[in-house]
């Protein structure tokens, strides 16, 4: 029952109803049309069509197209290690993110332009880096967000966590790299209700790009659309916001010298690049490129987290007696140290579950550049997996959202949140944070482009999570939670829609 022009491949399932030239493309109307979420339909798909984990495509035969679905690590590890040039990000992902991310952007570049990116950026990531750096902002932030909290629990002020947790990454993702002030974690309440312009047209901006993944009118159209003019006046935003970060810098490095513009001991991510000779309109999608890295991905991990611990209330008392012996007394408990990640290995997997289940990158698409066989590779090359048969041009899509939830990929407990799946007992009888192969806990990307960030987003994740476990009760409302619980947006990243907490002190 294939229909005309969708070429049928071995041991892959088509997905249906496909038709004659169209293929699938009345799947991609209805979606849009019904407002279905691209990931709730994969993963439906997924389960429907091609249970056991098995590879499906979709196909649009008069658009010359073709997306092999592969939730499955045995054939992330072929395509994003054994066969990994064969497999770029593509001028399909170049076309989402240009205007936002730039075509040079170390998210959607390849190749050398990538690897050029790459080197330099690591070095902000070196452990120098981390203890001038990362440590004394996250510290000093958490300060601020204690004020905050303090504020609003004197004044028994609702906080919207997601919001709080964005302001906290990105004022300390700016002064890590930028040592910019953004000036949007406020220590009283009322700042918080003062809009943060650049963090909405961000979000808006991703939206945009999220859509244009599976847009049915070229992107020019754009031009006449209301989402359109919304877009362009988001990036008027946001280009104001990079520029004003960009110039205050130059100005910096014009007048004390460059390597006195920052009186931070190392160099910062901003100061490694304009040392390349980047002019100002290069460095504008480097700003871009790494605050999208900076603060979303740990933001978003951190407000579903707590959503997981409101369901889980049982690991919040678990957490807190873990903090006890190394960062002092309940309600009295001074900020985590960088250092201090492996001596709280409970707290380490309560974020990795919340990672795990809710990757900050929900969904990811790559280019096929020749013919290719993904065969399943590495320990979980599970018998009865298909070689996958691809063929340049076409595109391959993964979603870790939909492998998180797939028994094939964690065992039968997928779904639920079980920070024990991270944790093991060590030969000295300690307990320890549990090493998943790179495919499996993919949440972090795997292979040459893993995430540059994730020592970074665990320990900031694991600092603010100890500071407003380890200080505060956090009151959820119960009833708005159940009847109206916090959803996930369209996005290239998950945001976690807002939810409202109060904060009591701890008695002490
Ligand atoms: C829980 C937090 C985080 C998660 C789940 C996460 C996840 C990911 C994923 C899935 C990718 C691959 C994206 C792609 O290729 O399309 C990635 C890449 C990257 N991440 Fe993270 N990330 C997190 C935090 C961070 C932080 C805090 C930074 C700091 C700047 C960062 C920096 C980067 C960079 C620079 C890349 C690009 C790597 C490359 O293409 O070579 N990430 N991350």
């Amino acid at each position: 029952d294939r229909p005309p022009g969708v070429q049928s491949r071995k041991g892959i399932v088509a997905v249906t109803p496909a038709y004659a030239l169209v293929g699938n493309l009345p799947w991609i109307v209805s979606i849009i049309r019904q407002r279905t979420r691209i990931l709730d339909e994969v993963y439906r798909l997924q389960n429907e069509q091609a249970p056991g984990g098995k590879p499906f495509t979709l196909t649009f035969p008069a658009l010359g197209g073709r997306v092999t679905v592969i939730n499955n690590p045995a054939y992330l590890q072929y395509i994003q290690k054994t066969n990994f040039d064969n497999f770029p990000k593509g001028p399909d992902q170049r076309r989402i993110m240009c205007d936002v991310l730039g075509i040079h952007g170390i998210f959607a570049s390849d190749g050398a332009i990538w690897l050029k990116q790459r080197k330099l950026a690591t070095h902000i990531f070196s452990f120098n880096n981390f203890r001038t750096h990362v440590q004394s902002t996250v510290v000093r932030e958490v300060h601020t967000l204690d004020a905050l909290l303090q504020d609003a629990s004197h004044k028994q002020a609702p906080v919207n966590l997601p919001d709080t947790m964005f302001r906290f990454t990105l004022n300390s993702f700016a002064w890590m790299a930028f040592d910019a002030d953004v000036d949007c974690l406020p220590s009283r309440v009322e700042g918080l209700a003062v809009p943060n312009e650049f963090a909405s047209s961000f979000d808006y901006a991703q939206m945009v790009m999220d859509h244009r993944i599976f847009a049915l009118l070229p992107k020019w159209s754009e031009w006449f659309t209301r989402e359109g003019y919304h877009m362009r006046k988001s990036l008027r935003t946001l280009n104001r916001y990079c520029y004003r970060i960009i110039d205050s810098r130059l100005a910096r490095r014009e007048k004390l010298g460059a390597g006195n513009a920052t009186d931070k001991a190392g160099k910062d991510l901003l100061e490694l690049f304009m040392d390349r000779g980047l002019t100002r309109e290069e460095l504008l999608p480097v700003i871009l490129n790494f605050l999208i890295a900076g603060r979303d991905t740990t933001a978003q991990s951190l407000a579903w987290l707590f959503f997981e611990l409101w369901k889980s209330p049982q690991y919040i008392d678990k957490i807190r007696q873990s903090l006890v012996p190394l960062l002092g007394a309940p309600g009295e408990q001074r900020p985590m140290q960088f250092d201090e990640i492996k001596e709280l290995p409970l707290l380490q997997a309560c974020f990795y579950e919340a990672v795990r289940l809710w990757p900050a990158v929900p969904k990811n698409l790559k280019r096929v550049v020749q013919d290719d066989i993904i065969r399943p590779t590495g320990e979980h090359a599970a018998e009865g997996l298909p070689d996958v048969d691809v063929r340049g041009g076409e595109t391959v899509l993964w979603s870790d959202w939909c492998m998180a939830r797939m028994p094939e990929v964690w065992g039968a407990d997928c779904c639920e949140f079980r920070p024990e799946r991270f944790l093991e007992t060590g030969s000295d009888g300690s307990l320890r944070v549990a090493e998943f192969s790179q495919f499996k806990f993919h949440s972090f990307n795997a292979g040459p482009r893993m995430c540059l960030g994730k020592t970074l987003a665990t320990y900031e994740g694991m600092a603010v999570t100890a500071a407003i476990l380890g200080r505060y009760d956090v009151l959820f409302d119960d009833h708005t939670m159940r009847t109206n619980p916090p959803t996930y947006g369209d996005s290239l990243t998950l945001p976690c829609s807002p939810y409202y907490v109060r904060f009591r002190p701890i008695a002490t």
